[in-house]
């Protein structure tokens, strides 16, 4: 794998999530792998979990992590081509990224939505800017539209607990005082067009996401009919697709409680509101599954991160021969 910005670099999704497992059983077993290269991890927004879970991958390889909070502490930059920067911008992209190269042998970035322009979100400046211009592998650690090392984490925990071999997953929107991006709702819808399951997307009308994604999908607008014999409930809020970026309404009604959730397993990326977006009941409950999805982010890291570092061995080797 060269670079990892979409769940479709896995090739084979059920491969992954197996190889994934192994590293879990077996976290150092690549160890050497990393041996005296670099990571580099650019944050433009906020993390914990894929801040500290993408480190440990990469140090269970034995590579280097820097990590800089780009979007408090970078230069700002220009990404388009041509402008006279005498306004706020101090460093464009072309050279921003060819330095990272300079210093890293694999650069991770984080860029969230705007959420202003959706012309604009769904051509992945950030990340497209890097990828054009670096030249290493990039790996995505949550852009505009996707957060593809999340949903590798969740098809580990599906794995991990299922019970049936085709279960029954709804992906359930849920309230948020906040507008928040569509990547995380995107990513899992994508993963879970590659399982074997019964996959339901419940949603109020004005917040159905982007069609092109959902192609496909069963989408219903009634909640409670749509968690009917419910196996997994990923739980999640996004803001309008339609009306670009707003919060339509905050629809209470919609948070996931015990009740609603019956015998299901509970499954959220974190960070989670309590009883706005699901109740304590739930979270702290042994139906959730939160934790073993954030653990299970490492390992999702680590294999993306083994992959990489596989195929620069080999274009190494092919260089030298
Ligand atoms: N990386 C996981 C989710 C990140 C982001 N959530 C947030 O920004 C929540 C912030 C808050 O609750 O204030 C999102 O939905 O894409
Ligand atoms: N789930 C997730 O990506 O968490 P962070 O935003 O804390 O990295």
């Amino acid at each position: 794998m060269k670079h990892y910005l979409s769940i479709s670099d896995l090739k084979n999704l059920q491969e992954a999530v197996k190889e994934g497992i192994e590293l879990k059983s077996d976290p150092f077993s690549f160890d050497q792998l990393g041996k005296r290269k670099t990571i580099c991890l650019l944050f433009f927004n906020n993390s914990l979990r894929t801040r500290l879970s993408t480190q440990k991958a990469a140090s269970n390889l034995g590579l280097n992590t820097m990590v800089m909070n780009f979007g408090s502490e970078g230069w700002q930059l220009e990404y388009n081509d041509g402008v006279v920067m005498d306004a706020g911008k101090s460093e464009h992209i072309r050279e921003a990224a060819k330095v990272v190269s300079q210093y890293a042998d694999i650069v991770a970035i984080r860029a969230f939505a705007g959420l202003i322009d959706r012309e604009q979100d769904e051509a992945e400046v950030v990340l497209n800017g890097f990828l054009e211009h670096a030249t290493i592998p990039v790996v995505n650690m949550e852009s505009s539209v996707a957060h593809p090392l999340q949903a590798l984490a969740d098809a580990i925990t599906l794995e991990e607990h299922k019970t049936v071999e085709r279960p029954k997953v709804v992906l359930s929107w849920a309230p948020h005082p906040k507008a928040l991006p569509h990547a995380v709702a995107n990513s899992f819808i994508n993963m879970m067009k590659l399982q074997d399951a019964e996959f339901v997307i419940t949603n109020p009308v004005g917040y159905d996401l982007n069609p092109k994604i959902t192609e496909g999908c069963r989408i219903v607008n009634d909640q409670e009919k749509a968690l009917e014999n419910a196996n997994f409930v990923y739980v999640k809020n996004w803001s309008s697709y339609r009306d670009y970026g707003r919060v339509l309404h905050q629809n209470r009604d919609w948070m996931m409680t015990s009740e609603k959730l019956g015998g299901a397993n509970f499954m959220h990326c974190l960070p989670v509101r309590r009883n706005v977006v699901v109740e304590d009941a739930v979270l702290d409950s042994n139906q959730s599954l939160v934790i073993d999805q954030a653990d299970n982010r490492t390992w999702a890291a680590q294999l993306v991160l083994k992959r990489i570092l596989k195929e620069s061995q080999l274009e190494l080797h092919a260089d030298k021969k």
